[in-house]
């Protein structure tokens, strides 16, 4: 494939220019970056260092590998990188004004008054409210052979949003109709034809928001009126010190927006976990013997608020399967204003994209990157130290997760029921087929076999 440079630097400016291997213009190898993304990654690092460019996905798109440059974008000192553009080309038209699609001043307006939402009184409560819908919704879970964690795991996080985020009480067809309007809102965002035709995924994501929409709309007065521990309660009554707060029509976008944010997220996580546990059966025990230990400890099976920093074992674990999976694999942002980056002359107009998935496997920054290692963020360790931005599955800067402690306390209350309820395993030789077309996934939901713990422990 034919070399060629993105843009020549201004003179006189000691800039270089982006060199890559950008393909046939509009589709260039998008098809192998999603299909094969570690293997496209690490030969454009070799041939190219860690800033190039190639078209993806219809745009003109620098690739930027590595914690350096993760860390120039995501702080985005000089305000070049922008999200909405970036972002809205995706999912903008079922995602409208969620705060990740916000930049600059009215981006910091927005988080300020959500962050009121995220505040250590508003977690404990949703750990609280979040708690039955967990032992709910594992008791129902049927042992057995092919058992698909990914299906399940999916569903119970659907149904604790619907608890947690909601606080609203849903028949099972109400349910069923809007977490299908999500479903299909989210699976939009990766279509490959990008306008409405009937029948296709850009159809069913701009029929899935009006369903959304109207839904949030519907309920929104009376949780002004009623409060709740939701966030859907909290997004209505949060406000800053000096008195601002959200509008109907921002609450209704940022609550179909964090749902979003939350559910695959959290979903992948859990899966990733599973995996290697079931891969690494060592582990699974080691992380059920630490949670009996705390059952013992409190006398209760539950987890609480205070009990997270004792779960050593699951953290690192959690933290192993962000690292080895991002469930964000790609963070895109659009330059605003010609930039510098890394000594690389970049002009508007490009997209430039910071691949956390890729990045967590590079064996600059992670020694044995393909191997399950939870220990490798032990107190002794911490390979994550080697850069800040070597380990990034939240994001960085202005935009950072702003629901990571809620992730690590849905992902850890769940963990911990799941361990004291049931054993999980794999054959010996399995390997998941890992989806990395649209958000990672197993193309086969990891079939398990899953079997209920005896009760004497
Ligand atoms: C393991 C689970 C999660 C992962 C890996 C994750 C990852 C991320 C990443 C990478 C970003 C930054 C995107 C960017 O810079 O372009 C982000 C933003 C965001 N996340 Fe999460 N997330 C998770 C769970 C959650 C949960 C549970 C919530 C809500 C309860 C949430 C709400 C948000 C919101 C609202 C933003 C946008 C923040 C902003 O733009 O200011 N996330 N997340």
């Amino acid at each position: 494939m034919a070399t060629s440079i993105l843009a020549p630097p201004p003179e006189g400016s000691g800039l270089k220019p982006v060199r890559g291997e950008p393909g046939i213009p509009l589709i260039g190898n998008t098809f192998q970056v999603m299909r094969q993304p570690f293997k496209v990654a690490r030969q454009r690092y070799e041939q190219f260092g860690p800033v190039t460019w190639g078209w993806l996905l219809g745009q003109r798109t620098v690739t930027v590998q590595g914690p350096e440059a993760a860390e120039a974008v995501l702080v985005n000192r000089d305000k070049a990188f922008a999200n909405g553009p970036a972002w809205s080309y995706f999912i903008g038209p079922f995602f409208y004004r969620g705060i990740m699609l916000l930049d600059f001043e009215e981006h910091l307006h927005h988080r300020r008054i959500m962050q009121q939402a995220f505040n250590k009184p508003r977690l404990r409560a949703y750990m609280e409210a979040m708690a039955p819908g967990i032992e709910r919704g594992l008791d129902a879970w049927e042992p057995g052979l092919g058992f698909t964690v990914y299906d399940h795991v999916k569903q119970l996080t659907l149904d604790l949003a619907a608890d947690v985020f909601m606080g609203v009480e849903l028949d099972r067809a109400e349910a069923d109709r809007i977490n299908g309007a999500f479903i299909d809102a989210v699976r939009a965002g990766t279509a490959y034809v990008r306008f409405p035709v009937p029948g296709l995924r850009w159809h069913k994501g701009m029929k899935a928001r009006r369903v959304l929409e109207a839904f949030f709309a519907a309920h929104l007065p009376a949780k002004r009126r009623d409060g709740g521990d939701d966030l859907f309660a909290a997004l209505c009554q949060a406000e800053t010190d000096d008195g601002h707060r959200f509008t109907d029509e921002d609450v209704v976008n940022h609550m179909i927006f964090a749902l979003m944010a939350a559910h695959d997220t959290t979903t992948i996580t859990l899966t990733t976990m599973a995996y290697y546990l079931a891969k690494y059966p060592e582990w699974q025990e080691r992380l059920r013997d630490e949670s009996f230990a705390l059952v013992d400890e409190h006398g209760r099976t539950g987890l609480e608020f205070d009990d997270l920093d004792e779960l050593t074992g699951i953290d690192m674990v959690m933290k192993e399967a962000l690292r080895l999976v991002a469930p964000v694999p790609a963070l895109p942002r659009k330059v605003v204003k010609d930039t510098e980056l890394l000594g690389f002359h970049i002009p508007a107009g490009t997209t430039v994209v910071v691949p956390p998935l890729t990045n967590h496997h590079m064996p600059e920054w992670w020694p044995e990157p393909e191997r399950f290692d939870p220990e490798r963020f032990a107190p002794e360790r911490r390979e994550d130290k080697a850069h800040k931005y070597a380990w990034a599955p939240f994001g960085g800067g202005a935009h950072k997760c702003i629901g990571l402690h809620f992730a690590g306390m849905q992902v850890k209350s769940v963990l911990h029921q799941v361990l004291q309820r049931y054993r999980w395993s794999v054959p010996a030789r399995y390997q998941w087929p890992l989806d990395t077309t649209s958000l990672p996934s197993p193309k086969d939901g990891l079939p398990v076999r899953l079997d209920r713990l005896e009760k004497s422990r």
